[in-house]
This record gives structure tokens, C-alpha cells and sequence, in this order.
């Protein structure tokens, strides 16, 4: 599979087999104490372990200090940072110096005018990520299963490294990859049974669903 697949919001040993035996490319773990996802740093250090060599371990973090970067860091030995808050570009910049790891940098697109605020993170933050805005009243800036418009990103030119992500799942990701060409997937809450609880049989067949969309001439090339 060459598309990128991130699982993230991984909290047990079966739900990290499932991802790892199902071809994931990254697996992520949420440090954001109000998400039903959130793991602490000792759970997610012992996790990990089970994806070395296999897949790259994201560190998903809201607008952490550098207190609780440090801590996750130095526990768990991320490959790559997510920066999924109001983080700026020269914040994104000092967490990359400090850690020397690539940064992907989470924005929330609703309209056009959404994208405009990835200039400004171009040549700083090494991969981007689209997710929907949160619908009002939620109190978490990902994982709220909720889709945008894909055919937003359709005019970003083709050297912008971005995964999608929001509201993803087994029944949309072919209408997705159709609409729109990422370098990467992700998906958290379309493989859950329960906020929070991973489902491996849902993670089976959304890996299922992404090898058909890619098997199909209806993905772009
Ligand atoms: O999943 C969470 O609880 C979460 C909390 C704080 C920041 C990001 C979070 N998740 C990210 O949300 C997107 C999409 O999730 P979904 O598939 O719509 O449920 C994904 O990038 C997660 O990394």
C-alpha cells in the first residue's frame, strides 16, 4: 500500500495488532486528557513497542509546553510529533529544534478560506493534516468523526504533503480517495464501537475498504 494509513487514538494491545497486521503505516496516540482516547505516557511507551520496525508512532498533542512534550518524548521515542491546536508557525518551528522530529501540523477546514493558514507553515512544518472543524459544543479539536468537503483540497497543488482525515471510515473512504489524492489517511473514531474503544474487526474492514478503493480505477494516480 503506498497511501499512508494512520490509526490513531490506539489504546490496547488488540487494537495495535489489528492496525500493525493490517498494514498501517503510522499509529497514534492521543496525549489530551479530555478525549475518551487519551492514554498516559507510560501506556503508550509500552504500546509502541509492538510497532517498531513496523509503523511509525505519531505523539498527538493540543497546544502541549515544552514540560509535556519533554515527558512524552523522552517516555515513548515518537516518530513524529502531531500538533493538533492553534499551534504557530513559530511554535512549530521550536518544537522541531527541540526534538529534532518532523512536526505534522493539524488544521481544521470547513471553507477555502480555511486553507489560506497553511501558508505560513510551508518549509516549517514537514507534512500537514485536514481535519473538520469540531461541531459546536465539543470539546475535543479531533476525533469527532465528522467529514468536510473533500473537494476543498482539490486544487492544493500537488507538492502539498497532507493526510486527510475527519470522520473517515470503511463506507467513505473510497468517495474520498476518488474526490481527492492525500499522501496519507487517518482515521480514529470510524473504528470504534464506542467513543474511545477501538474495534479490530472495524479496523479489519477499513483496511479492506482502503485496498479496494486503491485496487479500483476510480482513485486518481
Ligand atoms: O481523537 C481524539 O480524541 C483527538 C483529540 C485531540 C486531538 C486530536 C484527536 N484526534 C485526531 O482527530 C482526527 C480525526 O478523527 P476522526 O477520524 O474524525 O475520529 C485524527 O487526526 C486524530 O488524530
Amino acid at each position: 500500500m503506498t497511501l499512508d494509513v494512520k490509526i490513531c487514538g490506539l489504546k490496547t494491545e488488540d487494537a495495535m495488532a489489528a492496525a500493525l497486521d493490517g498494514g498501517a503505516s503510522h499509529i497514534g496516540f492521543i496525549f489530551f486528557e479530555k478525549s475518551p482516547r487519551h492514554v498516559e505516557a507510560d501506556t503508550a511507551a509500552s504500546l509502541r513497542k509492538a510497532a517498531l520496525g513496523r509503523a511509525k508512532a505519531v505523539a498527538v498533542t493540543v497546544n502541549a509546553d515544552d514540560a509535556g512534550l519533554d515527558a512524552i518524548v523522552s517516555a515513548v521515542n515518537p516518530d513524529i510529533l502531531q500538533l493538533h491546536g492553534g499551534e504557530s508557525p513559530e511554535r512549530v518551528a521550536e518544537v522541531k529544534a527541540r526534538y529534532g522530529l518532523p512536526v505534522m501540523k493539524a488544521f481544521a477546514i470547513r471553507e477555502a478560506t480555511d486553507l489560506e493558514r497553511i501558508g505560513s507553515y510551508r518549509g516549517i512544518a514537514d507534512r500537514f493534516l485536514f481535519d473538520a472543524k469540531p461541531p459546536k459544543g465539543s470539546e475535543l479539536p479531533g476525533g469527532n468523526g465528522v467529514s468536510f468537503d473533500w473537494q476543498l483540497l482539490a486544487g492544493l497543488d500537488d507538492n502539498v504533503d497532507y493526510m486527510l482525515s475527519g470522520g473517515l471510515n470503511a463506507a467513505n473512504i473510497g468517495a474520498a480517495l476518488n474526490a481527492v489524492s492525500p499522501r496519507g489517511i487517518d482515521i480514529s473514531s470510524g473504528v470504534e464501537s464506542a467513543p474511545g474503544e477501538k474495534d479490530p474487526e472495524l479496523i479489519r474492514a477499513f483496511f479492506a475498504a482502503v485496498r479496494l478503493a486503491l485496487e479500483t480505477d476510480t482513485v486518481p494516480a
